[in-house]
């Protein structure tokens, strides 16, 4: 297992459990700058962990720290105010609503206070909603979704929806972006774009924790990798090392390898 100094995220002792099911248990956890893969087998822990780190579930027990600030318990939009955002693993547009209509929300949402005080802060209405509709647009180029901008969301397939929900998050002007699978129903071209996306934002400075089933992907995309199994940290390191961990092909990777 290899040690991240300067986390940005660090969890430590977290628990969660349902009934008698314990999802998480004590789990230690540090993340740092670049893109980080979150890899375990079903039922692992790691939807679980994203939910009780952005706020969705309060954790039994454990401390969540935020770029050095502790977030334990706090309400997603709390959470997100600090920088921290995540996906979800079916996407949460609102479907009667055009993807510009979803992306103009999207700062002001329960995710977007920070950036819509920082709009709304000494300045004209009529200004803000000027920017927000060219921030909308930006990032929808930015994304290759501009074509379906009067479109309702509804409408979208499973890959623009995940994009669209890409956008939706880093409207918010986040850190850190904790991904649940965001290329699953994906077909190979958009994901290809996805990655490039993502690959472009880390060298903007974003970072990235990155749930994926998806080995190959994982390999390819992520400078280290931290494996969940049964609620708590198997191991973490460099995609090869953590390849060829006997652990992980036992516990995970099987006969995939
Ligand atoms: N709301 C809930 N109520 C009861 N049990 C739950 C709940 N959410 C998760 N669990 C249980 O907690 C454990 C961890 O689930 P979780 O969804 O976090 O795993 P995962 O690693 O994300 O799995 P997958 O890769 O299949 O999405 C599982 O045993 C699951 O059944």
């Amino acid at each position: 297992m290899t040690e991240i100094h300067n986390p940005i995220l660090d969890v430590q002792g977290l628990e969660k459990h349902f009934g008698g099911i314990t999802a998480i248990g004590g789990l230690d956890m540090r993340v740092g700058e670049g893109i980080t893969g979150l890899i375990g087998p079903n039922g692992a822990g790691k939807t679980t962990f994203f939910n009780c780190v952005t706020g969705a579930l309060t954790p039994d027990a454990g401390r969540v720290e935020f770029a050095d600030g502790d977030i334990t318990g706090k309400r997603p939009s709390a959470v997100a105010q600090e920088g921290l955002v995540r996906t979800f693993q079916i996407p949460r547009e609102l479907p009667e609503m055009t993807v510009r209509e979803n992306l103009q929300l999207a700062p002001r949402g329960q995710s977007g206070e920070r950036l819509t005080q920082a709009w709304l802060r000494g300045d004209e209405f009529a200004t803000d909603e000027v920017r927000v509709r060219e921030k909308a647009t930006e990032m929808a180029e930015f994304l290759e979704i501009d074509h379906v901008l009067d479109a309702k969301a509804g409408t979208l397939s499973g890959g623009q929806r995940k994009l669209l929900e890409l956008a939706r998050v880093l409207l918010t002007e986040p850190d850190m972006i904790l991904l649940d699978e965001p290329l699953a129903g994906v077909n190979p071209t958009l994901e290809q774009k996805i990655l490039d996306r993502i690959h472009d934002l880390e060298s903007q400075g974003y970072s990235f924790l990155f749930i994926e089933h998806d080995i190959d992907v994982i390999m390819e995309t992520c400078e280290r990798v931290v494996v969940m199994h049964q609620g708590q940290v198997l191991t973490s390191g460099e995609p090869a090392d953590v390849k060829s961990d006997d652990r992980v092909i036992e516990a995970y990777l099987g006969e995939e390898v």
